[in-house]
């Protein structure tokens, strides 16, 4: 029978627990399922890459570079400093020796002040953070993963939850599992649809949470060598005068030398102008800032993650958030989706919301709670 859009295939078999987004929550979770001994849970990924906010770009002999995260704070993310060593990655701390560079006003030079101390350290994984989630991914057994997977709806019924899921060739096609774990931010959680509705309280909570780094951009400029160090510079800057807000060393431990920085241009404004214009005026600050050396980047990326659909909404366009947002309950309390949905993107930890120590904290304590949960 072919498979129209309005009457979605059927896979007959329900498997124990579907996880919605390949992320660092949706990745550890079928991790942690495997260890308790759940087998054929299923990983569904919209994009066809996994690692979600994740994301380390190759260039050349010089390493990995950080387009998503770069930092770790193993004195207060002891689970997350855990994960990285059981997995086997190495860690370095960020370089931050030497002086900061301060642009104040448009035409002025800038400043230099003393380096803030960090405290605590920022570390970093050497080879870039999708280390981890490549890590957790290669380590699954008896989890079916399946990228290019968009879950489009969720219904709960006696048995369990129907997803429906749209695949590579575009067709919507019914899934079937026990329980569902939403590995991705509330606010997209809250765009599925579902039958019967979440309740209200719960919907509104999931949609006003802001996803964490949203509507941010990031500019990375690698070259052959970090030469601001000779001159005494740690590579941190900070700028109202833009495009770059914040820079930072991205150098890798060895070898060449990196900067990256973080756009102070509103997400709006950015997709306007695009690309293309976003890089020159980035490479022209850090010229501005670093010196001729800067002009010339080996290799330089640009990723905007407003502009990701399985990342941002609209609602994360508006403005960026100062600080982590509270996270909000991440089940139904009762009701048809009582003990059927559990919200484990990172956004929902109550600890580390937006981090990703609260991706691990999120995938950790939902598993747990499922397996408690579960029939013998
Ligand atoms: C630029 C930037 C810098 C950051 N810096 C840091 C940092 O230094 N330190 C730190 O701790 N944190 C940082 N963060 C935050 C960190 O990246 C996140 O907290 C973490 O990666 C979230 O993981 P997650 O698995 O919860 O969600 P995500 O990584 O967002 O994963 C969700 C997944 O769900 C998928 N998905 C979405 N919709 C669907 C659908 N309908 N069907 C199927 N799949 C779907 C997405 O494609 C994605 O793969 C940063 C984030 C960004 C963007």
């Amino acid at each position: 029978m072919t498979a129209t859009p309005d009457e979605p295939r059927v896979k007959p078999a329900v498997a124990p627990v579907a996880i919605v987004g390949a992320g660092l929550a949706g990745l550890l979770a079928a991790r942690l399922l495997e260890a308790a001994g759940v087998r054929g849970a299923l990983l569904f990924e919209a994009e066809s890459t996994l690692g979600g906010r994740i994301l380390s770009e190759p260039a050349g002999v010089a390493g990995r570079f950080d387009l998503g995260p770069t930092w770790f704070w193993p004195e207060h993310q002891p689970d997350l400093s855990r994960l990285i060593d059981e997995l086997g990655l190495s860690r370095f701390a960020q370089f931050d020796i030497g002086d900061l560079l301060l642009e104040r006003h448009p035409g002025a030079p800038p400043e230099r002040v003393r380096s803030p101390w960090e405290t605590p350290v920022s570390m970093r994984l050497q080879g870039g953070m999708a280390g981890l989630t490549e890590a957790l991914h290669a380590s699954l057994r008896h989890t079916r993963v399946l990228g290019r997977h968009r879950v489009l709806h969720l219904a709960v019924h006696d048995a369990g939850v129907a997803l429906t899921v749209q695949g590579p060739a575009g067709e919507p096609v019914r899934w079937q599992a026990g329980h569902v774990l939403l590995a991705l931010p509330p606010r997209l959680a809250a765009g599925l649809g579902c039958t019967p509705p979440l309740p209200p309280a719960l919907q509104r909570a999931w949609s006003s949470t802001p996803t964490w780094m949203a509507p941010h951009a990031k500019y990375v400029a690698v070259y052959d060598t970090p030469f601001w160090r000779a001159q005494g510079l740690s590579g941190q800057a900070r700028s109202a005068v833009g495009p770059l807000g914040e820079i930072h060393d991205a150098s890798p431990p060895q070898g060449s030398g990196a900067l990256f920085g973080f756009f102070g241009v509103p997400a709006a404004v950015r997709l306007r102008l695009g690309e293309g214009a976003m890089r020159d005026l980035a490479r022209a600050q850090l010229q501005r800032l670093f010196g001729q050396a800067a002009a010339a980047p080996q290799a330089e990326f640009f990723k905007d993650w407003a502009a990701s659909p399985h990342t941002a909404t609209p609602a994360d366009l508006q403005a960026a958030p100062a600080h982590h947002a509270p996270a909000p309950e991440a089940a139904a309390a009762s009701g048809p989706w009582a003990g059927r949905l559990t919200g484990i993107g990172s956004e929902w930890s109550p600890q580390h919301p937006g981090y990703l120590a609260g991706a691990v904290e999120t995938a950790q304590d939902g598993v747990a709670a499922w397996l408690a949960r579960r029939q013998p």
